[in-house]
């Protein structure tokens, strides 16, 4: 009313005036704080609108008369919220406020330097005056906490993918998600049992260790490489160290990629508490300008292999220096850079079938924390198996069916998807399903041993390689994890 008889009484150069200072008068005698919290605070978004929004949306705290209800896709679970220019009213320790979720259009005039929603959306908090300084602060600290913990309790964890490359969509997020539901876990993975558990402990280590790296003056942030055949466990294990810690999961194609600085935008996107997984480390990038060091440089030690990772990019070329392409250097540093301890609580997981095309920069000690070999089914790794699948314990087999599966289990080099496969397709029979597990493991074995006359020594060299690495694994896990035990307080 005020504005529309400002608009007819007086000339447009006094209407703007009038009206800041008639704002200012019902400011003034006004007894309410007025707090607006924007979706987008400049270029970033703003936490506390999303704390608040998760918090509104908590059911404990919904009192409104109108909500909006709404389920995403695959998501399991239904969230309220408050309905556009709608109010919500909330007690915090015996003083009212109101809450009101305002959006508007946005002016297409407005500038800015990246695509903006059309809507502008916000909070806007009322708090009487008497009482601000009463509850403010302790009331926005109450949201951040309550927020955290709605976030921590909720199940539905994300898998985020960069498949857009380096484009951010309205919003600001270069990644893309869908909720997270892997059911793999530690128990059901199969693998051997002293491993796992070092694994297990190591993670626990890492995700109760914020004094630890804190007091160290190191980043809080751990790597694991991940090697072996196909088929051994390797994605499985990613999904149940998520599900084991409850940690988001961003899985990073770097074949989208196509300049180092993209990579570092992608990193300062990524949440903590959060797994970030480049997967077939060996064959995801083409590194051209590697291509040409490792000719000039490293020849006789790496011909024949295109995707080598040569050291000397660490040093940079003149394709590094002006970001123009991924490069090793530009992997390393989001890996243990200053760029990689953005936010915290980070794991970086990478997973390769051929440790040896790795350069030796990535393999390097202190790089990659944890190097952990997935091999093929081991007879501990099998009765996990036989549990999940079947049912069985060691116990419910008959003892010359025991002996036979540990006399060709190693010589079979069956991988757990293989053996997996036989037993899904006979599990409504049980007795059958080992019988056909027996006879497989059996096949496979004698066709190793024919393969390994046949050829001699030629075809064995990777799985050489590989056992080499398998000899050496454990002693890595247990090296690590004494050296943790000396660092670790008391
Ligand atoms: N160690 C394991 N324990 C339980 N199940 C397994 C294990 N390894 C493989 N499997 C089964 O085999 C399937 C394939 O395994 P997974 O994708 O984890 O293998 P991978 O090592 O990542 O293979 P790749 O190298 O081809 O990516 C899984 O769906 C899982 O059911
Ligand atoms: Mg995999």
């Amino acid at each position: 009313f005020c504005q529309s008889l400002l608009h007819t009484v007086l000339p447009p150069e006094l209407r703007f005036a009038s009206l800041k200072l008639f704002q200012r008068l019902f400011n003034w005698f006004s007894s309410y704080c007025f707090y607006e919290i924007t979706e987008i605070d400049g270029v970033n978004t703003n936490e506390l609108y999303n704390s608040a929004q998760l918090y509104l949306s908590s059911s404990a705290s919904i009192s409104g008369n109108r909500l909006s209800l709404s389920r995403s896709t695959n998501s399991s679970a239904v969230t309220f919220s408050l309905s556009n220019n709608d109010r919500l009213l909330d007690v915090f320790r015996g003083v009212s406020v109101v809450w009101e979720h305002v959006v508007t259009h946005r002016q297409s005039h407005t500038f800015s330097w990246r695509p903006l929603p059309d809507e502008k959306r916000g909070f806007t908090l009322r708090i009487r005056k008497k009482d601000k300084n009463l509850i403010l602060q302790s009331y926005l600290d109450h949201i951040m906490e309550k927020a955290t913990e709605i976030r921590r309790n909720n199940q539905d964890r994300f898998l985020y993918t960069n498949s857009r490359g380096g484009s951010i969509d309205a919003r600001g997020h270069p990644w893309e998600s869908v909720p997270f539901k892997h059911p793999s876990t530690f128990e059901t993975l199969a693998m051997d049992p002293i491993k796992k558990q070092a694994l297990m402990a190591d993670l626990r280590d890492f995700a109760d260790g914020q004094s630890f790296y804190q007091k160290t003056g190191r980043a809080w942030k751990r790597g694991y490489l991940l090697y072996g055949p196909p088929g051994t466990g390797k994605s499985s294990m990613i999904a149940a160290m998520a599900n084991f810690l409850g940690y988001d999961i961003y899985d990073m194609e770097l074949t989208e990629v196509h300049h180092n600085s993209e990579l570092r935008k992608l990193l300062m996107k990524t949440s903590s508490k959060s797994i970030i997984v480049i997967e077939d480390i060996d064959c995801s990038i083409n590194l051209t300008n590697r291509k040409k060091n490792v000719r000039n440089q490293n020849q006789q030690q790496h011909n024949n292999n295109d995707n080598f990772l040569g050291p000397e990019t660490r040093h940079s070329t003149s394709d590094d220096s002006n970001g123009s392409s991924i490069t090793l250097s530009g992997l390393l540093n989001f890996t243990d850079g200053l760029w990689s301890c953005c936010g915290s609580e980070k794991i970086f997981v990478f997973t390769t079938n051929h440790i040896e095309k790795l350069d030796p920069a990535l393999l390097r000690s202190g790089r990659m924390d944890m190097h952990i070999f997935m091999s093929y089914c081991s007879f501990p790794a099998l009765m996990i198996l036989l549990k999940n699948y079947l049912g069985f314990e060691e116990e419910d087999l008959e003892e010359i069916v025991v002996k036979e599966l540990k006399q060709v289990i190693d010589e079979a080099k069956m991988t757990p998807a293989d053996i997996s496969e036989v037993l899904i397709k006979n599990r409504r029979n049980k007795e059958k399903a080992v019988g056909q597990l027996v006879e497989a493991l059996k096949v496979r074995a004698e066709s190793n041993r024919a393969v390994a006359v046949k050829c001699g020594d030629v075809d064995v060299d990777v799985e050489e390689e590989q056992e080499k690495r398998a000899l050496e694994s454990p002693k890595q896990l247990q090296q690590t994890c004494e050296e943790d035990d000396n660092e670790k307080p008391n």
